[in-house]
């Protein structure tokens, strides 16, 4: 695959934000961004939105940040440090939710703005335990969802955000279109979920032609954080300065290493793993 540049020695990198969780098990959220964002030649800083007690079984506990904390970790970064892309991954809450989008216009950061935003809309663990409060659906769509530069949900995510049950190729590209609908400049509908296809594959659709990227599926447990890995190589090829159907091809081939590579961890799910591109076999 191609790589990245990355900056010479003691030269300053491209920047990315990641506004997310943190997984004390290292497997998800902020360590899985962070993880990527460095080893694809990218400066990563980090609003922490949430602390979760968490481990490869599953999350038993939450502690919450205040939104103007969540908010003021992206002014100070904006206004010192300077990124040249955000995502956004577990929000915790529609409050957060509402501190973001309102910071978002303060510092430029949305489609159409001078940061693109990738928003991996993260509603519950891969163990099924909730990370987003229900009620904070709406702010989601009526509010984050409008200021993407990509959306890149799960079929779980999907049913939540838009009420369809994707079961095969055609749904999937309905969920795309409803998505770009709602505002974002492009979707991307992921097929991770769709288990019982040999080929895992998401669909990138912005409103004029529907692109497909996908891979062999890989038959592993361990694929904690798939979902943050590739969003987050996302952002890091467009802090890099890509379109995004060059940073969906990047961040498909990305990610798809990163389960082939993954490892287990604790008794239950292992993360996958980026460390592949500078730890060979
Ligand atoms: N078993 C697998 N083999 C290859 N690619 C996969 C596999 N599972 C997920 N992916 C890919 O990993 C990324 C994350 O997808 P998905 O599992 O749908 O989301 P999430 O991790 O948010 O639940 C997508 O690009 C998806 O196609
Ligand atoms: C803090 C945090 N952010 C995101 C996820 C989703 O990742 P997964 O779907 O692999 O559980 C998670 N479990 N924890």
């Amino acid at each position: 695959m191609n790589l990245l540049p990355s900056a010479p020695l003691g030269a300053t990198p491209v920047r990315a934000m990641t506004i997310a969780g943190t997984d004390s098990g290292g497997g998800a959220g902020v360590a899985a961004d962070l993880r990527t964002f460095a080893l694809s030649g990218v400066h990563g800083c980090v609003a922490v939105t949430a602390v979760t007690v968490q481990n490869s079984l599953g999350v038993s506990a939450v502690h919450t940040i205040p939104p103007e904390v969540v908010a003021g970790q992206i002014r100070a970064v904006v206004t010192d440090i300077g990124v040249q892309a955000m995502k956004t991954g577990m929000l915790a809450n529609g409050a957060i939710i509402d501190a973001i989008v309102d910071v978002a216009a303060e510092v430029g950061l949305g489609r159409d703005r001078a940061i693109p935003l990738v928003v991996d809309p993260v509603c519950a663990s891969m163990h099924g335990h909730q990370l987003l409060a229900p009620e904070a659906m709406d702010t989601l769509r009526d509010r984050l969802i409008p200021i993407a530069t990509v959306v890149t949900p799960n079929l779980d995510e999907v049913r939540l955000i838009t009420g369809i049950d994707v079961v095969d190729g055609d749904t999937q590209r309905q969920a795309a279109v409803v998505l770009h609908e709602m505002g974002a400049q492009w979707a991307m509908v992921k097929g991770g979920h769709l288990r019982s296809s040999p080929r895992s594959a998401d669909i990138l659709y912005d409103g004029t032609e529907f692109l497909e990227f996908e891979h062999v599926r890989i038959d592993t447990p361990h694929d904690h954080g798939a979902g943050d890995t590739l969003a987050s190589a996302m952002c890091s090829a467009l802090a890099h300065g890509m379109s995004v159907p060059d940073a969906a091809t990047f961040a498909k081939a990305w990610v798809s290493e990163s389960i082939r590579w993954s490892y287990p961890l604790g008794k239950g799910h292992g993360p996958v793993n980026p460390l592949w591109r500078v730890a060979g076999p």
